[in-house]
């Protein structure tokens, strides 16, 4: 399958998830707030895009199969993915208009310009490679969270564990990988490694969107120069 293919290409970036701190943090209940805070606000404006980015398969689409798939995805980021922020962001004392708002960070915009430029300047099988990292690797760390005695249950970060773990998220991230699969069966290898390039460079992006939560980073590390 191309999946496996691209899943052996990103394993040691995907393995360094795991290991990153704020992921770690999130699975032992033991991460900061104010990180989780800015994590929510700075993901919130992705989810924005991102939905974008759904909405462009459906435009691309060349079966109605493939458009309603797309659709749905589109409707659960706005309705189950944003709400799952809209909770967290209420009890961190985020207001919705807060929360549309935020400034992005060079990373948040690095990642949805990123994504929107390759689906707007390819098929649909670009566009599920521009989506598949996010939703697969999120499947990823929560499963392997979820295998944490007790991680599911935290306070804090529980709800999100549960929800990334759930058979029915698990359910989607395999149809986003069936769907991958169906796309570029028949392409030609050129092709396949261009998905492969986006599907990397998305592993990438994740992981740099992790790191810039743990940081709080907006621009620079060190200097304020060029924040607000
Ligand atoms: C940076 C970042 N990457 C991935 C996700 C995960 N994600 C984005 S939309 C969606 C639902 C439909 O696939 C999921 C699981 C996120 N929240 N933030």
């Amino acid at each position: 399958m191309f999946t496996d293919r691209l899943y052996e290409k990103a394993k040691p970036i995907w393995e360094a998830y795991l290991e990153h701190p704020f992921v770690k943090g999130i699975g032992e209940g033991s991460l900061e707030l104010d990180k989780f805070k800015f994590f929510i606000e700075q993901d919130y404006l992705y989810l924005i895009d991102y939905a974008r980015v759904f909405a462009l398969g459906s435009v691309k689409a060349t079966t109605l199969e493939t458009m309603t798939q797309f659709a749905d995805l589109l409707h659960s980021t706005l309705n189950e993915e944003m709400e799952l922020h809209r909770t967290y962001a209420k009890k961190l004392g985020i207001s919705r208009a807060q929360l549309e708002n935020t400034d992005p960070s060079a990373t948040t915009l690095a990642y949805t310009s990123y994504m929107l430029n390759k689906a707007h300047q390819g098929s649909d099988a670009e566009v599920v490679a521009c989506v598949l990292a996010c939703t697969w690797s999120y499947n990823f760390i929560g499963l392997d969270l979820n295998q944490k005695e007790g991680a599911s249950e935290h306070e804090r970060y529980g709800d999100w564990i549960t929800m990334y773990a759930s058979d029915e998220f698990t359910k989607l991230a395999e149809n986003m990988k069936n769907l991958m699969d169906r796309l570029a069966v028949d392409k030609p290898e050129h092709e396949k490694a261009y998905l492969e390039e986006i599907f990397i460079h998305t592993s990438k992006l994740e992981y740099l969107f992790w790191e810039m939560a743990d940081q709080k980073k907006m621009w620079l590390n060190k200097s304020n120069l060029l924040d607000g």
